[in-house]
């Protein structure tokens, strides 16, 4: 496929990715008019295309030069999700930002408009096995495809609106596994069609696409492209405490798929970064200058992990051995921090979905920001999942390995 062809691609999954929820792709910001009104205003288009890597199929490139610091472009998800069934108190219902102690569903009237892509379906149907069946086996991804189908269920988007994303290879016996939630999926919707006749004609056209075939794909795709949210909103002397939680495994609001973001490509050394300030909505920025022409990447894992470790999470999680320049862990990153050498025995307890988790998180702030890189490797210590120093990194600042 020619350069050509995908930016034609991308740019006909934009088109058909409109929906009455979600009106723009890129989002868009407003401006005061010579009236004194508020208007909006349609950014230029972001100094990035898709386009084929060497060996690295599609990837981001610049199309300018840019500079360090320099946003990118924003990106709004195509599904989101809370982190888990006891996060859904916690965060906005739609864009994941916090709620603090108000007991209700929605941060704003927007978000709570915004919802109804998904809203009417999913509060419909008695999730009770299903969602028993993602906290059992520790899973999330499900409850992406939940809200997925419901916005199918709703007219909100095409069923095959994660077609575009390059999916994970899956196991038979992932298969197997995946087919069971599709089978709870199916029953809590059969269910929810008859107690609700109003909503047979949307359930019995869904039936015919929401196939366990589609399931699959789509939690494929998921695998991949999904990204675990932390919100970088909390005041900077807030970091510590921020990396404790996050060591601890609460800290994320929740799971997300976008749609250019996905194509961002991986460096352990990487050049480019994805944050989220206050809600879901994601900012993708330049770590440093990049000439016109240049690949953008973003780091999938922790960046802070040795050469091997980092080797071991690229294949069990996405499926490929990372070629990129940083093949020691004494290179750049680990300058004054120094990287801790065991840290692959971390693999042993992780799920392989909390691959994802581990990149998002950790990855992009371990890199800008040593005193967060320094807690983490703690962290680990302190849960008995990496021996530091033979056990001794026990105060922030020490060195290891
Ligand atoms: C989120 S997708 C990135 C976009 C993808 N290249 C595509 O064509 O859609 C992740 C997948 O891209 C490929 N990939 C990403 N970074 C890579 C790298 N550094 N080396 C080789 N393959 C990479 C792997 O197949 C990985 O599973």
């Amino acid at each position: 496929m020619s350069n050509w062809n995908l930016v034609r691609y991308s740019r006909s999954c934009i088109s058909r990715f409109k929906n009455p929820h979600q009106k723009n792709f890129f989002s868009f910001c407003t401006s005061i008019n010579e009236e004194g009104r508020t208007a909006p205003v349609r950014p230029g288009p972001p100094p990035v295309r898709v386009a084929l890597t060497e060996s690295a199929g599609r990837g981001v490139f610049a199309t300018r030069r840019i500079g360090a610091g320099e946003l990118l472009h924003t990106a709004k998800p195509l599904v989101s999700h809370p982190a888990s069934l006891s996060t859904l108190q916690r965060v906005c219902c739609f864009c994941l930002r916090k709620l603090g102690n108000r007991n209700v569903s929605f941060c704003s009237e927007e978000c709570e408009e915004r919802a109804k892509a998904f809203y009417g379906v999913e509060t419909k149907a008695d999730w009770s096995a299903y969602d028993d069946y993602c906290r059992s086996n520790g899973l999330k991804y499900p409850l992406l495809v939940k809200r997925f189908a419901c916005m199918v269920i709703l007219g909100s988007v095409s069923a095959d609106l994660l077609d575009i994303l390059q999916p994970s290879s899956l196991s038979p016996q992932m298969i197997s596994e995946m087919e069971k939630g599709f089978n709870l999926l199916k029953s809590a919707f059969k269910e929810a069609n008859v107690a609700d006749e109003k909503m047979a004609c949307c359930f019995s056209l869904t039936f015919k696409v929401l196939t366990k075939q589609w399931y699959t794909g789509v939690l494929a795709r998921i695998r991949i492209n999904a990204f675990r949210i932390e919100l970088a909103g909390e005041p900077y002397e807030d970091l510590f405490l921020a990396a404790a939680a996050s060591v601890e495994a609460e800290a994320a609001v929740g799971n997300a798929v976008y749609m250019l973001p996905s194509f961002y490509n991986h460096d352990c050394d990487p050049n480019a970064h994805i944050l989220w300030i206050e809600n879901a909505n994601a900012k993708l920025t330049a770590l440093c200058d990049v000439e016109a022409g240049e690949e953008l990447r973003i780091c999938y894992i922790d960046a802070s992990m040795n050469h091997d470790a980092r080797q071991a999470f690229l294949s069990q999680g996405f499926g490929f051995q990372c070629n990129c320049l940083r093949k020691t862990s004494n290179h750049n990153l680990d300058e004054g921090g120094g990287i801790c050498e065991e840290i692959p025995s971390i693999l042993k307890g992780i799920d392989v979905e909390d691959i994802g988790f581990l990149n998002t998180k950790i990855g992009a702030r371990t890199v800008r920001d040593q005193r967060l890189q320094v807690i983490i490797r703690v962290g680990f210590q302190e849960s008995n999942q990496c021996k530091m120093n033979d056990g001794q990194c026990t105060t922030v600042g020490d060195e290891c390995g």
